[in-house]
């Protein structure tokens, strides 16, 4: 079976072969299969050097201390730990804790939950580039806020917010500051050495690494003090117990050393895959793209084409694997919660379809699902009858539509 084109980096992004190289040395019995716990013998003493090794890829990536750095499952796992760790610790402090909207749902889901348990939380809107700015933090913060919690990088647009100027804020009122970097590390620089983050949230199989391993990095200084949510041998410094998977950890090392390595390259590639994914719809009517394009990761690009259900569109596009951009879920068909938080009304946001390229996306890979894509747009446009109405000079906006 021929495979469609993968134009979903977003979503996932294959294990890069370097990476799957270095990880498969890691499991079997001539290679380094050891528990890194294991205290007594060169099996352990071997696995500990290559989780230490990798501790050090991740950190050096971040600007951060290796003793900073704590292996989890992956971002969701960080994202639980860093809100509710910092929530159950300090909740003689505080019990008011700032996200925004347009979270992805393992921060949405995790404040729900201390909602539940009777902490208070704000959401931010965006504003209609889909960015939170400084200004908006600010003004929610208040006397018993312990934590603000924002994503650098939105999973559905790409946008980017300026988490340095955030921090300087978060920081001055003593509020800690968590930052969900899914989609952002290894694609913009970093540096916790000068970004007032205290806690940030990484995964591996955003970044060329394997699924199933991800990091958070908590400050040492200041002190950023966590309650444990997975109780046992007392890894990481207790603060996530459970034995190491070496091969995961070196996977998510190597992927850092890559990245370190590669950024601004993959950040040129992407970017020139971008324009001329965008070039092949220059004059065409009603293409909106969704979100700040200049504050916007390189790889994403989130388009509404008005007058096409994205879900038709998508079952057009067999040759091309590419995300619908209202996310519906299976039970319902919402739009996208963050296209609306945006301002885009239902339509638009169900006409969406979120594009991410990357390291291995190709310029005839590209020309070819843009080609695909304009096609199945102009075709179903074809079929709407708005659409006609539309070209008909019809002001759709003033129809009463009637229903029966
Ligand atoms: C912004 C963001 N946060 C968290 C996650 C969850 O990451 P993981 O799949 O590593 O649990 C994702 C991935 O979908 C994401 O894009």
């Amino acid at each position: 079976m021929k495979l469609p084109i993968y134009l979903d980096y977003s979503a996932t992004t294959p294990v890069d072969p370097r990476v799957a190289e270095k990880m498969s040395q890691c499991l079997v019995a001539e290679g380094n299969f050891g528990n890194p716990a294991s205290r007594s013998h060169v099996f352990g003493w071997k696995a500990e050097e290559a989780v230490e090794d990798a501790r050090r890829n991740v950190a050096d990536l971040l600007g951060a201390d290796p003793r900073e750095i704590v292996w989890t499952s992956g971002a969701t796992e960080s994202d639980n730990l860093a809100i509710k760790g910092v929530a159950h610790f300090y909740a003689k402090k505080g019990k008011h804790i700032i996200t925004s909207r347009i979270e992805h749902k393992a921060v949405l889901d995790t404040c729900r939950q201390l909602e539940r348990e009777g902490y208070e939380v704000t959401y931010l809107d965006p504003d209609s580039d889909g960015i939170i700015t400084p200004e908006m933090v600010e003004s929610a913060l208040r006397d018993d806020t312990i934590l603000v919690s924002l994503m650098h990088v939105n999973n559905e647009i790409g946008v980017i917010n300026d988490i340095a100027a955030i921090g300087e804020i978060t920081r001055a009122r003593k509020v800690l500051f968590h930052v969900d970097a899914a989609q952002s590390v290894g694609k913009i620089p970093l540096d916790m050495n000068t970004m007032k983050v205290d806690l940030l949230s990484i995964s591996a199989h955003k970044m060329y690494g394997p699924k199933g391993i991800g990091a958070l990095y908590v400050r040492r200084k200041p002190r950023v003090r966590l309650e444990a949510q997975i109780h046992g041998g007392g890894h990481e410094r207790g603060m996530r117990s459970g034995t190491l998977p070496t091969h995961q950890i070196v996977g998510l090392g190597e992927a850092c050393r890559i990245a370190k390595d590669e950024m601004a390259t993959d950040h040129e590639h992407c970017l020139n895959l971008r324009q001329r994914f965008l070039n092949h719809f220059e004059g065409m009517e009603e293409v909106h793209v969704n979100g700040c394009i200049e504050q916007r990761v390189a790889g994403n690009l989130n388009v509404s084409f008005a007058f096409v259900e994205g879900e038709s569109l998508i079952m057009a596009l067999k040759d091309v694997a590419v995300s619908s951009g209202s996310a519906c879920t299976s039970a319902s068909l919402e739009p996208s919660y963050v296209l609306r938080a945006l301002g885009l009304d239902d339509e638009l946001a169900h006409s969406s379809l979120r594009f991410s390229f990357g390291r291995f996306s190709t310029p005839e890979e590209v020309d070819y699902a843009a080609t695909q894509v304009k096609d199945a747009v102009i075709k179903l446009r074809e079929l709407s009858p708005l659409w006609d109405m539309y070209k008909d000079g019809v002001d759709l906006k003033s129809v009463q539509w009637v229903a029966h």
